[in-house]
């Protein structure tokens, strides 16, 4: 049975918002500003917006090996909270997907409980140990969905470019957490300001640059496509604005968070605010900013990292690094974005759709006759406050908690079935 869906408004080219009908069936939208098809099941959006399912191509799901912090299903209902319908999952579990057989055994785990699309990174060497490299070429014919250590940078460079050289061949992506392990310094925090304040040990801004300097190098010698995640400093945009000047093919994503907070925001020595990359300086959050303007940073990824009260539970010396970011992200980027004129609406749902799925070659992010129905119904209009209790995934951990926000999904439909509905 087809379903339609009337009284919505999308963005057209123009970035404006027009009233329209769309209609679905088996899976894929097959009608856009049409009349009810004879029998049809109708979804009254009340006028709301009507945005594509929002792609996430940096979240950790935890499993295999850490259902107590997520579970795919826990997880993927989180996602479908917060409007997102197709999501790549990290490979820092345990086992790593670093053969076909534990890929295999992920992708039978996604199969069993995920609620939206789920597609899973290959890990670039065995164990994310840094040492072994992993078979690229036969990993991606068994659908990884790209390559990545994400959770730890790649430090021998050798590695990276034998790795960016076989990825090459295949058309395969390297997605890079760019950190040099010599430059932690043991760091829980930014290296600036408000570490001092808390004394707190810093992690420098040069701990993540200097990798994606070395890694856009490889890049152009390899010929290699590469992706860096979770951009946070003022050096990194520059890099990648350089190196994209030189043709060299690199994209990149920045969080929501390194968008909306900075080290300053810092509260306490609160592991809620502990994340890698830390929350850098108000001229790092600037350069970001800019960046997404000019086009340096691609995309919006919320690297949805979930860890258990209990081990952020203590100050941050000791937690885990890592923030939840599906059930906020929509939401707190509109309204302290869009509705402050900083970002158009067009541009905010372009870097969480089209523009991460055209990096990754994925057939998703659009509304148009034939694409899959993964769609998002967001009220604008909707004010609520952050209540990290309310959150479907199992991860409380969020310096949002308290934050009012507009722009909250209320229907998020996943191939034609709506898999969230707003409570009430
Ligand atoms: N971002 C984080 O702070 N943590 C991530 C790892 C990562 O994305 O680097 C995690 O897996 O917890
Ligand atoms: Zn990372």
């Amino acid at each position: 049975m087809a379903t339609f869906i009337e009284n919505i408004k999308m963005l057209n080219e123009q970035g404006e918002l027009v009233e329209t009908t769309i209609t679905i069936d088996e899976g894929k939208i097959i009608a856009i500003g049409g009349q009810k098809p004879d029998g049809a099941q109708v979804i009254d959006g009340n006028g709301n917006f009507v945005a594509p399912g929002f792609v996430d191509v940096h979240v950790h799901l935890r499993e295999p090996g850490f259902e107590h912090k997520e579970t795919i299903a826990t997880g993927t209902r989180s996602a479908a909270r917060g409007g997102f319908t197709t999501i790549c999952a990290m490979p820092n579990t345990k086992p790593v997907p670093d053969s076909v057989e534990n890929l295999e055994y992920v992708k039978d785990l996604i199969k069993k409980s995920a609620v939206v699309r789920v597609l899973p990174y290959g890990s670039l060497t065995m164990n994310e140990a840094g040492e072994k490299r992993t078979n690229i070429a036969e990993l991606k014919s068994h659908g990884a969905v790209a390559f990545s250590d994400d959770g730890v940078g790649v430090q021998q460079a050798s590695t990276m470019y034998e790795q960016m050289k076989d990825a090459a061949k295949v058309g395969a992506i390297v997605v890079a957490h760019c950190e040099d392990n010599s430059l932690i310094y043991g760091g829980v925090m930014h290296e600036g300001k408000r570490n001092k304040e808390l004394g707190l040990p810093g992690i420098p801004s040069v701990c993540e640059s200097v990798q994606i300097a070395r890694d856009v190098l490889l890049a152009e010698a390899a010929g290699a496509r590469y992706h860096v995640c979770h951009v946070s400093t003022k050096e990194s945009v520059r890099t990648v604005r350089d190196a994209k000047k030189a043709g060299i093919r690199v994209t990149a994503e920045v969080c929501p968070h390194h968008l909306l907070l900075e080290e300053m925001d810092i509260p306490s020595d609160d592991a809620n605010w502990k994340m890698n990359p830390p929350l850098r300086s108000s001229e790092d959050k600037k350069a970001l900013i800019e960046g997404l303007l000019d086009g340096t940073i691609d995309c919006i990824a919320t690297d949805h990292a979930p860890h258990t009260q209990e081990e952020k539970c203590c100050g941050m010396v000791g937690a885990p690094f890592g923030i939840v970011g599906f059930e906020t992200a929509f939401p707190l980027l509109y309204t302290n974005f869009v509705e402050t004129g900083i970002f158009t609406l067009k541009q905010l749902v372009d870097w969480m759709t089209i523009k991460p799925a055209e990096i990754f070659d994925l057939p998703y992010g659009k509304i148009e006759v034939g694409a899959s129905a993964d769609l998002t119904i967001i009220d604008l209009n909707k004010e609520k406050t952050v209540d990290a209790n309310e959150f479907y995934s199992k991860g409380r951990n969020t310096p949002f908690n308290g934050w009012k926000a507009k722009g909250w999904p209320v229907m998020t439909i996943f191939e034609g079935n709506v898999v969230y509905k707003e409570e009430e």
